[in-house]
Parts: C-alpha cells; structure tokens; sequence
C-alpha cells in the first residue's frame, strides 16, 4: 500500500500499510543520520525560526566577541547599545551567548524592550545568556546567519573574533552583491576595527579588489549615539513617517 496512490487489480501488492510499517518499525537507526533526514532538520530549523521572530518588529543585530569579560569597558558599551537601540523603539537580536552578545541583550531587557537571541548548537556547552527573552537555539550556522538577516535591519558590530568577523563579512558581501539595502553597518570601537578598514583600503581597495563606494558601507564610531541615530535614519528611509495631519 502506498499512501495517497490507489492501487486496484494487477498493482495490489498485499503488504503493510503505511501507518503500520512508521508505528512498527523497530529497525535500525543509522537512517536519522542521512542527508535527507538532516534536510528535513535544516527546513525545520527556518520553520521555526520564521515562526518564533515573524513578529519581532524592527529590530537590530548587535554581534561582538563571547570573550568581552563582563568587567571590560565593551561590555558596558554593548549595555549602551542595547539600552539605546529599545529606546529608539528597537528590538536587539544578538547570538545569545556570553560576552559583548551578553551585554547588549543586559542593556535591552533592563530598557524593558525585546531581547533576542539566537543561540548555536557549539561542540563545548553554550546556551543562552540570562538576558535573553526569546531564545532560539539553531543546530546550523547558515540557518541562524539568515536570522540575523531577515529580521533585522542593520548591525552594529562590536569588537570581536573569528564569529564576529564572519558576520560582519557576510553582511558587507550582502550589502555589496544588494542582497539587501538599506542596511547600515557601524562598527563601534575605532581603535580595534581601524586596523582592519586600513588595510581594506590600503590593500584590499588599491589592489582593486574592491570599489571606494564599498568601504562606504563601514561606518566607523566610538559614539553609541551615532550608531544608534544611523539605524533609525535607515528605518526612516526604508518606512517614511506618515506626514502629520495640518489642523484645519
Ligand atoms: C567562546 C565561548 C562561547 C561561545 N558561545 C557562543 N554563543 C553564541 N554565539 C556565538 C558563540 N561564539 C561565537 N558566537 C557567534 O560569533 C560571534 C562571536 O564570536 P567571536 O569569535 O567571539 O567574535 C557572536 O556575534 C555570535 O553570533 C565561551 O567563551
């Protein structure tokens, strides 16, 4: 029998129903580990998370490094930012773990706004900070990344590692190719990232590797401020504010 297809005269096959053979089957196991078993997990995995932050509302990523110690200036710059960014009316969207993500999602949840992390399934134990209201913990990567994407709608990017630095690539390639636009991308801490934008434009731009209009994308801060005025200038251009009403 075969599910939805009938089967009459010469194509009967006298066998197991479907329901009989998925509630008897008592057989090996090593099935779960397939490819087409891990694709099934891979859509889950956008199901879940287009489900749980479909209703975020606008929102901005804060990325930065897991090792920022919590008595590190960083950390109190990522508390501001997270503080700022719910007072500009957003909601904070970081990894969900311990350091600069820790910080940001403190400063949220303390201004009373939505404090959001996406967590990653890591070899060593993990788990979301305790300033994480709404958690999602993803198994892979490339599912989480397009979290961070889709619902928010600019990074501020702390000073950071490995993870932080691919973030705020794949940001910047998206930016460049236009998979997205009107995304702002502000690194906050000028002595750590200037090293990195030199380089860019001493190496990367003048072996042409890139255009001059694509450092523009950088924008470079000490200023909590700064970042946070950038984010809502990009809010305004994407979604104007209706004009007021002119009393009679
Ligand atoms: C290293 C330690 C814990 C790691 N736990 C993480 N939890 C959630 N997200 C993480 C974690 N580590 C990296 N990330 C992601 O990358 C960025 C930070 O990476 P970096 O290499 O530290 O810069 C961050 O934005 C996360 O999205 C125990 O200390």
């Amino acid at each position: 029998m075969a599910g939805p297809v009938i089967e009459r005269r010469g194509q009967v096959h006298e066998g197991s129903t479907t329901d009989q053979r998925l509630l008897d089957s008592r057989g090996a196991t090593d099935w779960v580990h397939t490819d087409p078993w891990r694709v099934l997990r891979i859509q889950a995995e956008f199901v879940e998370g287009f489900g749980a932050l479909a209703e975020t509302g606008p929102a901005i990523a804060v990325f930065g490094s897991a090792r920022t110690p919590v008595d590190h200036p960083f950390y109190a710059i990522g508390e501001e930012v997270g503080r700022k960014l719910v007072e500009a009316d957003f909601a904070v969207i970081t990894g969900g773990g311990p350091g600069a993500m820790e910080a940001a999602n403190k400063g949220a949840c303390e201004a009373g706004g939505a404090s959001v992390g996406l967590g990653i399934e890591l070899p060593f134990e993990s788990g979301l900070n305790q300033w994480v209201d709404k958690g999602i913990n993803f198994r892979y990567f490339f599912a989480r990344k397009t979290m961070f994407v889709k619902y928010s709608q600019g990074f501020v990017v702390l000073p950071g590692g490995l993870g932080t630095l691919d973030e705020l690539f794949e940001a910047l390639t998206l930016v460049q190719t236009r998979k997205v636009t009107s995304f702002p991308i502000v690194l906050i801490g000028t002595s750590y990232w200037s090293g990195l934008v030199g380089w860019l434009r001493e190496t990367v731009l003048a072996e042409g590797k890139i255009n001059a209009a694509d450092l523009d994308m950088l924008v470079l801060t000490d200023d909590v401020d700064e970042a946070v005025s950038l984010m809502v200038a990009a809010r305004e251009d994407r979604w104007p504010s209706p004009e007021p009403e002119r009393p009679e």
